[in-house]
């Protein structure tokens, strides 16, 4: 990314990197979705549940049209960051999510136990590969508060 721009500047200079990358034929795309089709997301999860720089309760959670956004008061530090967005994640071929740690316990069975109402969705309950598959990786501690494990 291009540190020397505003935070709206390098998203935008990141997303047409990326447009260039997908008319050069270097990036495929998801005839599923129309976005770019990555490889491997490699994802991790903050203890709030949220992935890239997709807090909870901010509206970029919703873009559907950007590859590339940002984020100007990000709960955690940095406060300025640039993320891909959900249609962009979710087209990859496949999304390893890491997770591990007892701090992400509460996330984690938020996520898992699949009795939420899709207006209380945390981020990573968002990730939804359209055209490819997901996979968690965690430890104990991070599973804690399953009752199952
Ligand atoms: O701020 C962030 O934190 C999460 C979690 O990081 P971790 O070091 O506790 O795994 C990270 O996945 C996310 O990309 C980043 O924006």
């Amino acid at each position: 990314m291009n540190d020397a721009l505003s935070v709206e500047g390098a998203a935008d200079d990141y997303e047409n990197c990326l447009k260039q990358l997908i008319k050069n034929g270097v990036i495929a795309v998801s005839p599923v979705t129309g976005f770019p089709k990555f490889d491997l997301m490699l994802l991790g999860m903050g203890p709030d549940g949220h992935i890239a720089s997709l807090f909870p309760g901010h509206p970029i959670v919703n873009e559907n049209q950007k590859l590339v956004t940002c984020v100007k008061d990000s709960p955690k530090p940095p406060p300025e960051r640039i993320t891909f967005t959900f249609p962009v994640i979710n087209s990859s071929a496949h999304i390893a999510l890491m997770v591990t740690g007892a701090g992400k316990a509460g996330a984690v069975h938020k996520a898992l136990s699949g009795n939420e109402s899709s207006s209380d969705l945390l981020p990573v309950e968002m990730v939804e590969p359209q055209d490819g598959e997901m996979t968690w990786f965690t430890d104990k501690p991070a599973m804690s508060m399953l009752s199952r494990i």
